[in-house]
């Protein structure tokens, strides 16, 4: 759905009520929907039918060659009538039957569909939104969107809506037989239905706004669940599983409280109906009965007017649950739209150059987050194609924001970053991230094996590529060591692993993406230093003919680099090689005398870890 007929559909106005945003925005299922109306409504005629001849079958013993089966069907043996009516009646079951179940399958398979989709795109969607949006927001909440709301969709569709129109048809249908036999019934009969319609739209509108709570506290819960089983280890380290319990549950209770006020709210509603319909059935069967008596009302009539009445009146009493199905449905729907009404602000550019050199430059770069201050100020830097340039300072310098600008996850204030002499902003995300190969410093692994984990890199690489990354990488080693060597498998964010170990995968998979740029930030923060001096030994390799830039803490990971930058409150304050650097007094000078505990401008060639 969505990526290609929705988007070709007016866009519907944010303030239309949901179901008509639904049916501008999804135009494709609208010929399935009016199947399934038509279905149910097939059933719904079908289903009035058997009062109807039960009324006719008492009407056959009373009135015999008069009767109403006599005159239509001009059979004049009562026997003869019977039989037809059965006959008849079988027919209706059995339509009945194949109606109920085509629409069944109809709603239910439209709601599958639905589900599907509005979950693909939901999530679709959400990966198109910027990191800025992503870092803003709780998982949870989004998790709770593209879950819980979207079946709550589906359970509507399911079988609410059917519910909600066979209730409707039902005071059509049986309306019609009423007003067809007696007007003082009717009025007598329908005498409550103003008082269910009133009671429920005041219901509804009371409803409305609980449900909103209910799905925000969902929401609330779901997000904290998330966010705790992400940080278990932190949890646990600090004794606080209490704290958290806790935590958890006033939320729970914040829920359970919402849907206390809900359920008050909609239980109130059977009963109130239920005395509107003892009014109206005890009207019929009294004044009906009367009318009976005195000749005035066919005896065939009056009971099926009585079963009528109670055809008309209970399935009202189900008003209340359909409601409630509708708003928590509605509520969720606008939730739903709400995330799918959300626009990225950092949008592709058309232009993927065939080739890259991996030329980058930031020209007069200013950057910041939301509505903050700038974080970086008027920063130039050039990495000619194929050079190896590494990022300093200290921490809060603003070295991952001059990263996620590469990478484009967001965008600067002022000035431009470019790649090979384009501006970021012109090219497709394939043709800016496509020619990036990112360790980013909190590495994240997927559940899978760890081929699968080197292979996200460049989907269908076969294992002797997987292998030859990871002997780049330095992991091959520990690999082999598992127990199932490249098939091992990895838990969800590689927890099996060490930190280290998450590393030098990550490492592996951007070596196997054979990007022109590569871009690491800390990527070897984590390792010891044996295997960080190995992997720079494979870095002096893989960056052979591709642009590095890297951002790291420990100067020894960088002394190699063609030129470093160091940085310090958003600014470039100081660029060079190790040497040039370390000769001169200065922050980069000061920071390398701290890490290997000597004096400042003797240490030149001072060997580290
Ligand atoms: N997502 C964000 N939203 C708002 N401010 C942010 C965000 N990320 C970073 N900042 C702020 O931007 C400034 C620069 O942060 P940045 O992460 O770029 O520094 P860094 O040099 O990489 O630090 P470190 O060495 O600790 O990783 C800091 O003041 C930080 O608080």
């Amino acid at each position: 759905m969505g990526s290609t007929e929705s988007s070709s559909a007016p866009p519907p106005h944010p303030e239309h009520h949901p179901l008509t945003q639904l049916w501008v925005r999804y135009r494709q299922y609208r010929a399935r929907v009016v199947l399934a109306f038509v279905l149910s409504t097939c059933r719904k005629v079908m289903d009035v039918m058997p009062e109807l001849l039960i009324g006719a079958a008492i009407d056959v013993v009373v009135r015999g060659s008069d009767s109403f089966v006599a005159t239509l069907l001009g059979i004049a043996d009562r026997r003869d009538q019977i039989l037809a009516l059965a006959v008849i009646n079988a027919v209706v079951w059995v339509l009945e039957s194949t109606f109920d179940y085509l629409a069944a399958l109809t709603w239910r398979n439209l709601a599958q569909q639905v589900e599907h989709d509005l979950r693909l795109e939901a999530y679709g969607h959400v990966q198109g939104l910027d990191m800025a949006w992503h870092e803003s927001r709780a998982t949870g909440t989004t998790l709770a969107v593209v879950n819980d709301d979207v079946n709550q969709l589906e359970r509507f569709l399911d079988t609410g809506v059917d519910k909600l129109w066979q209730l409707a048809l039902n005071v059509v249908l049986v309306g019609a037989v009423f007003a067809l036999s007696s007007w003082t019934l009717t009025l007598l009969a329908f005498a409550p239905i103003p008082v269910i319609i009133v009671g429920s739209l005041w219901f509804q509108r009371r409803l409305e706004p609980r449900y909103a709570v209910v799905r925000a506290a969902v929401a609330r819960i779901s997000g904290l669940v998330s966010a705790n089983l992400g940080g278990m280890s932190t949890i646990k380290s600090f004794t606080a599983e209490e704290r958290e319990l806790e935590r958890v549950r006033e939320a729970s209770e914040a829920y359970r409280l919402a849907n206390a006020e809900a359920i008050r709210a909609s239980a109130a509603f059977v009963p109130l109906i239920r005395m509107a319909i003892l009014v109206g059935f005890t009207m019929t069967l009294l004044l009906g009965g009367w009318m009976a008596l005195d000749g005035r009302l066919e005896l065939g009539l009056y009971s099926v007017l009585v079963f009528m009445t109670q055809r008309l009146l209970w399935p009202l009493t189900q008003v209340g649950e359909v409601l409630d199905l509708y708003q928590r449905a509605m509520a969720s729907v606008r939730r739903i739209l709400a995330l799918l009404d959300e626009r990225p602000v950092t949008l592709p550019g058309q232009r993927s150059p065939a080739s890259v050199s991996g030329r980058l430059e930031l020209r007069d770069v200013s950057a910041g987050y939301a509505d903050g201050p700038d974080v970086l100020h008027d920063v130039s830097m050039v990495v000619p194609a194929g050079e190896v340039h590494a990022v300093v300072g200290p921490t809060g310098a603003g070295k991952s924001t001059l990263l996620r600008l590469l990478l484009r996850f967001t965008d600067p204030r002022s000035g431009q970053v470019c790649l090979d002499g384009l501006d970021l902003r012109e090219l497709t995300w394939e043709g800016l991230r496509g020619r990036i190969g990112y360790v980013s410093q909190d590495v994240f692994l997927f559940e899978g094996t760890v081929a699968d984990n080197i292979a996200y890199g460049r989907p269908g690489a076969c294992l002797e590529e997987v292998v030859r990354a990871a002997v780049q990488a330095e992991a091959a080693g520990f690999i082999e060591a598992m127990p199932h060597g490249y098939d091992t498998h990895v838990g969800e964010r590689g927890v099996t692993l060490s930190g280290g170990q998450r590393q030098r995968l990550a490492l592996a998979r951007a070596i196997l993406r054979d990007p022109a740029v590569l871009i690491l930030d800390e990527a070897t923060s984590a390792v010891d230093n044996e295997t960080e001096a190995a992997i720079q030994r494979s870095l002096a390799e893989v960056s052979q003919g591709r642009t590095t830039v890297m951002v790291a803490h420990r100067l020894s990971t960088v002394r190699h680099a063609d030129r470093i930058w160091v940085l310090a409150d958003g600014r470039v304050v100081e660029a060079g090689t190790h040497d040039e650097l370390v000769s001169r007094p200065g922050p980069y000078a000061e920071l390398w005398a701290v890490q290997t505990g000597t004096q400042i401008g003797t240490m030149a060639d001072a060997e580290v870890g």
